[in-house]
């Protein structure tokens, strides 16, 4: 880590690098980095490929933990495949970022989600569920991720997502979305009706 980029954590920024290291994986090495919100204490990490603070636009992904979908292998929904998609599309660009926020749930937490999963067990959908629960739809904070890019010194993002708010929230905490890359995987009938809702809902991006 180069005293430049410690130096680009910004005075006002909640978000405090901790440390780095080398992560090998299946599709080949990245290098992680530990933040740590100061606010809350809580830990987020990105992962990168490459030379990604050359100014060029960099290939990414600003991934939500979902614990059930990245870890468990859940078929509930799409985010196991899309992360696993995402580190491969990196790897094999040579270059790229993924930020993974630990924003359980859509920044309800896991226990919630798990609340709002046995309301869809009942009959209700990802938004109704969210709102019988008194919690909102989405309470993410995209924020952090801008604090993230820039101590890394990207400053212009190629996104995968299809997620049309997530882009303008993104553009909105000031980060520089040049482009956005469909991220369609990991569609299997126990997501489809969740799938289905993101895109009546929530706006998502068919393709
Ligand atoms: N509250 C709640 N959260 C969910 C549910 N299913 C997935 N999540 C969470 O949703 C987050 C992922 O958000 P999504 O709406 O699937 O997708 P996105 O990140 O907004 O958009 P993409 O970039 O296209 O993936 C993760 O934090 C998951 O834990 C659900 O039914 N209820
Ligand atoms: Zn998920």
């Amino acid at each position: 880590m180069t005293a430049t980029q410690q130096n680009q954590i910004k005075d006002n920024s909640p978000v405090r690098f901790i440390s780095a290291c080398r992560l090998p994986t299946q599709w080949g090495e990245f290098t992680m980095y530990g933040f740590e919100d100061v606010r809350n204490k809580q830990e987020h990490i990105a992962l990168t490929v490459g030379d990604v603070s050359s100014g060029a636009p960099v290939l990414g992904r600003i991934h939500s933990e979902c614990l059930t979908g990245d870890a468990l292998f859940s078929r509930r929904c799409d985010c196991g495949p899309q992360l696993e998609a995402a580190m491969k599309a990196v790897q094999k660009a040579g270059r790229g970022v993924i930020v993974y926020l630990r924003q359980e749930g859509r920044g309800i937490g896991l226990l919630n989600k798990i609340r709002a999963y046995k309301l869809q067990d009942e009959g209700m959908d990802t938004v109704e569920a969210n709102l019988a629960l008194g919690l909102p739809i989405d309470a993410r904070d995209f924020s952090l991720a801008k604090y993230i890019l820039d101590f890394l010194s990207i400053g212009s993002v190629q996104l995968m997502t299809n997620n049309p708010h997530k882009v303008d929230t993104l553009k909105a905490s000031g980060i520089n979305v040049v482009k956005r890359v469909p991220l369609h995987v990991g569609q299997n009938p126990e997501n489809q009706q969740y799938l289905h809702t993101k895109m009546e809902k929530l706006g998502h991006f068919a393709n």
